[in-house]
């Protein structure tokens, strides 16, 4: 848990996307906390272990968000659950979990997993389509699961996440305003250091994800802004 708490900043790279080597290097290197793996389709155990390989070559953590058991493989330093709370249908809340639970249960080494509780609030994203999220949430909603995900699940981890689209500022204050113990992960459509700079004031954790693969330049540019912004809270 300790390495998790330590992260500012998360490059999210998606199995289903490509990404050269002199790139991924670049993006190791580049000072972030940790590199996540995850994506909501195309998630297959051989592009998984192809990224696995990759990034292993450098010392940066490495996380594997769960989204398929059957790209789940050993070697990862954390795996990260999510537990969509505002979706419509049990399966992306628990039914899935439970499933994943009984097959591997014998395995798991549960000091390497963390819940991540997520809220989609962009209703075009591939997640939200998925798992039928409830985006249309008022800021007494989000503030809701929020106090949720704290208090009765006590997740370590509240995931606002945007996917595809820059989020509002002023809830991301709101919802870290609510938390105390729960770590903040924000993500979804930073695309510039200014963006991400400006998420970082209030979220624990910024995710970079899309820009990686449109704006490479400008995404490497956000490990700083991050940095930066942090020194100034
Ligand atoms: C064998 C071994 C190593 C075992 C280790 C033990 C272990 C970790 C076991 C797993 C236990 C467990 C409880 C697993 C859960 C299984 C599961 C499938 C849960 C459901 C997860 C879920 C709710 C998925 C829904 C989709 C989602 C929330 C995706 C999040 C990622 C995201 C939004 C990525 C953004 O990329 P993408 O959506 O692809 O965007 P693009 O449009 O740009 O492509
Ligand atoms: O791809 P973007 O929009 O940067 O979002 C990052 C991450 O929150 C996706 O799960
Ligand atoms: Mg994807």
């Amino acid at each position: 848990m300790e390495e998790i708490r330590a992260w500012r900043h998360v490059f999210k790279l998606d199995p289903n996307k490509s990404i050269d080597d002199e790139r991924l290097e670049r993006l190791c290197e580049s000072g972030t906390d940790a590199v996540i793996v995850g994506g909501t389709d195309g998630v297959t155990i051989d592009n998984v272990l192809d990224l696995l390989a990759r990034i292993r070559r450098f010392s940066v953590p490495c996380a594997l968000e769960v989204t398929d058991v059957e790209a789940l493989t050993p070697g990862f330093d954390v795996y990260l659950v999510p537990i969509v709370l505002n979706s419509r249908q049990a399966e992306w809340i628990i039914g899935r979990h439970h499933e994943a639970v009984k097959q591997y249960g014998d395995v798991m080494n549960w000091d390497e997993i963390f819940a991540e509780g997520y809220c989609i609030l962009n209703p075009e994203c591939k997640a939200a389509k998925l798992t039928e999220a409830d985006a249309g949430l008022s800021e007494d909603d989000v503030v809701a699961y929020v106090r949720l995900a704290q208090h009765l699940y006590k997740l370590p981890i509240f995931y606002l996440e945007y996917s595809g689209i820059y989020g509002d500022p002023a809830l991301v204050e709101k919802v870290k305003q609510a938390l105390s113990e729960t770590q903040l992960f924000y993500g979804g459509g930073i695309t510039t250091p200014e963006q991400a700079a400006e998420m970082a004031r209030w979220a624990d954790t910024v995710v970079v994800g899309n820009a990686i693969y449109e704006s490479f330049e400008q995404a490497l540019l956000t490990v700083d802004a991050v940095k930066r912004a942090n020194e100034a809270k």
